[in-house]
């Protein structure tokens, strides 16, 4: 066996922990090689929702085809659940996707096949008889809202209800770990947000670890407590979604996030203000609130600690990852004596504020 040796409690062991991994594609003859993923290293905790963002190409599809061996690693390591899955036999391999479940955009259900026989066919494959098959899929069907189409073929489902199939046929095989590859680009947005619904109750009822990849930021925003970044290969950002959503650092995740977290200005307050205040000038300002001072009347004290002459131009109240976060655009005069106030203000409720600039 690869069973990485852990002193580590089973709860506190990774489910899937990636090691200076690099995947190269091609080099063969005349073609030079192209590095899909270069050393990356993450860890996807047990238990958690957790989330991967990237541009197209970036190279997430590569990333978690390696987690149920659908890819091998050029070089580094993939561990999945104590098992290092690169040095695995075809056999081995075939154990870890029983343990891997995976969703994708297009369903990838066969059209032959009734909804019944769609999730049953992991466990056919399995070995298992018809009696234990009807009685681990009618209840899958149940938890995915679909006991009563049972016998529908995919051709007589909506979009949503053909991704509640994929979703019972990924959890036949009691999977620890649900990989979801662009599960919802192809959904509207309120069927998106009841299939998100669906994997947080199942992420929080079966206890099974999720990750999931996607280029819609609002997916994460909704149901990932960890995202990690990818760019070009590289990991550029990972931790808490919440905090990266919040404050992205890397160039790519602030550019992702623009349109996601309403950090964009709106149209109209352009053209981008000047840097520096003349006299006259107002201070284009954006503050940004979190938890607690979300929910604070803030609107109200800032117009009684700067002056009534503070304009509200966008604002928005938000939830990332479940928790509440704020942003305001708010323009006031540009005097030293106004700014002093202002600056004063912020320090005592400890906002985030960001100048946009200055302008007329
Ligand atoms: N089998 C392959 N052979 C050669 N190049 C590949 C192969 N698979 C992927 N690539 C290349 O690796 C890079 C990363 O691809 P990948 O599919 O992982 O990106 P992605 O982030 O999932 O993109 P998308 O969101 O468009 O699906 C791309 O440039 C792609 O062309």
């Amino acid at each position: 066996m690869n069973r990485v040796d852990t002193h580590q409690s089973p709860a506190a062991v990774p489910m899937v922990t990636f090691e200076d991994v690099t995947k190269r594609f091609g080099g063969t003859g005349n073609q030079p090689a192209f590095t899909a993923l270069d050393g990356v290293d993450l860890v996807v905790p047990r238990g958690a929702i957790s989330g991967i963002i990237g541009r197209s190409g970036a190279g997430k599809s590569t990333l978690i085809r390696l987690v149920n061996g659908l890819e091998k690693a050029t070089s580094g390591r993939v561990v999945v659940d104590g098992v290092e899955v690169g040095g695995l036999p075809e056999t081995g391999l075939r154990d870890l996707r029983r343990q891997v479940g995976m969703i994708f955009q297009h369903f990838n259900l066969l059209s032959s096949r009734t909804a019944f026989d769609n999730v049953a066919l992991p466990l056919e494959i399995a070995g298992m008889d018809r009696k234990a098959i009807r009685d681990r899929v009618a209840p899958l069907l149940e938890l995915v809202g679909l006991g009563d189409k049972s016998g529908r073929y995919p051709a007589e489902l909506s979009g949503g209800q053909k991704q509640r199939i994929g979703i019972a046929r990924a959890l036949a095989t009691e999977p620890k770990l649900l990989l979801s590859d662009e599960a919802t680009s192809a959904l509207d947005p309120e069927t998106t947000q009841s299939i998100l619904e669906l994997l947080k109750t199942i992420n929080r009822d079966l206890g099974l670890t999720v990750l999931l990849i996607t280029h819609e930021m609002e997916v994460v925003k909704t149901i990932a407590s960890q995202v990690a970044v990818i760019d070009k290969g590289k990991i550029v950002e990972n931790g808490r979604t919440f905090d990266i959503f919040t404050a992205p650092k890397h160039e790519t995740t602030q550019s992702l996030l623009s349109a996601a977290i309403g950090a964009k200005l709106p149209e109209w307050i352009r053209p981008e203000p000047k840097t520096e205040p003349a006299p006259g000038d107002r201070a284009l300002v954006r503050l940004i609130f979190f938890g607690e001072t979300a929910f604070q009347p803030l609107t109200a004290r800032l117009v009684a600690e700067i002056g009534p002459d503070v304009n509200i131009l966008a604002g928005a109240i938000d939830e990332i990852a479940g928790e509440p976060y704020g942003s305001l655009v708010v323009s006031y005069p540009a005097d030293p004596d106004t700014l002093q106030r202002a600056s004063r203000f912020y320090q005592q409720t400890g906002l985030t504020t960001e100048v946009l600039g200055y302008g007329a």
